[in-house]
């Protein structure tokens, strides 16, 4: 049993279908990310996760809890950051850490954990007086001060500075370290590519793909350049002839050329072969921005999103 588990996730609002046979699962000590473009139903899965909402059909299942029916246990193993966290504006950020404490029967030193989110400078202003960004760091610690083996954060970086977004995305990674189970919302392809064990990339309302973040670019199909400068005349008809290659552009002295499969190897020795000098020799991958945008942007490729058994990797 994975620590969260979300089978055929149903929820509409009225005539908005926000999720639409949603599957899931975060296995224990991995972080888990849930990518898609605004509307996806990124907010409303999780919120489903933390029982917030109740689905229209579908299980969710938080170490084997229900979030609606066993609230008072869930509440115990979950600690979840929402995107607009409401709080006591006259209370300080220190007070409020310690009264979210005392809702648990165990949990993580306050102190500890206001240093470990960079806000002990700040334990003692009150919460209408922090910054958005030290607000949103005093909510990660909110979520995370009764020790909780199971995590939902939903846009955890927005709004902080580099620093503080090193300082939290650190803080993630030692959670997964310590076996707990990571449920990630972001719209930020670098942090997902680096924190993520597996990406879940949502499109109005269903599961478009599941894989890691390479797994994710590799499914998007869009191959590789090996690009590379020289002012020589080289056989352009051998390196098309080449495994792999589709296209070989050349802008003055950059060349370009497109396929996939290794690239790299092949281009440099047919160069070697022909006598051609060249510099800057390289081979360049799209990341997690394009993949997104090719798996999400891009419909008129198919009329319909690809299924997750598709791109799963
Ligand atoms: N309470 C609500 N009432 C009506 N419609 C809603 C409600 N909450 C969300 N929706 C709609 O459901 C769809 C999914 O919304 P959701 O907030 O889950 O998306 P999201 O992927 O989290 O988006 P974003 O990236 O903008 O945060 C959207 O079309 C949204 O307008």
């Amino acid at each position: 049993m994975d620590a969260i588990e979300v089978h055929r996730l149903h929820k509409r609002y009225g005539d908005t279908v926000a999720a639409d046979g949603v599957d899931l699962s975060v296995p224990a000590g991995s972080v888990v990310g849930l990518l898609g473009p605004n509307g996806a139903g990124k907010t409303t899965t999780v919120e489903c996760v933390a029982g917030l909402r109740t689905p229209d059909s579908g299980t969710v299942r938080v170490l084997g809890l229900d979030p609606r029916r066993d609230r008072r246990a869930v509440r115990a193993v979950l600690g979840v950051q929402l995107q607009e966290a409401a709080l006591h504006d006259m209370l300080t950020a220190a007070e409020l850490v310690h009264l979210h404490r005392s809702l648990h029967r165990t949990g993580r030193d306050p102190a500890e954990l206001l240093d470990a989110v960079g806000l002990s400078a700040h334990a003692r202003t009150r919460f209408d007086r922090l910054s958005g960004g030290q607000a949103q760091r005093l909510s990660v610690a909110l979520a995370l001060v009764g020790a909780p083996r199971v995590v939902v954060l939903d846009e955890l970086t927005t709004g902080l500075d580099p620093a503080s977004r090193e300082t939290v995305l650190d803080l993630v990674r030692d959670l997964a370290a310590d076996g707990v189970a990571v449920l990630l919302v972001s719209h930020r392809m670098d942090e997902v590519d680096r924190l993520c064990d597996r990406v879940l990339l949502l499109d109005a309302g269903r599961v478009v793909a599941d894989a890691t973040p390479a797994g994710l670019v590799a499914a998007a199909g869009l191959g590789e350049y090996v690009r590379f400068r020289t002012d020589a005349a080289f056989d352009r008809a051998a390196l098309l002839a080449l495994p792999g290659v589709a296209e070989v552009s050349r802008a003055g002295h950059d060349v370009t050329v497109t396929g996939g499969g290794g690239l790299l190897g092949p281009v440099g020795a047919e160069l070697v072969r022909q006598g051609v000098v060249v510099t800057g020799l390289r081979v360049e991958r799209p990341g997690l921005d394009e993949a997104f945008l090719a798996l999400t942007g891009h419909r008129s490729r198919a009329d319909r999103p690809a299924t997750a058994g598709e791109v799963a990797a």
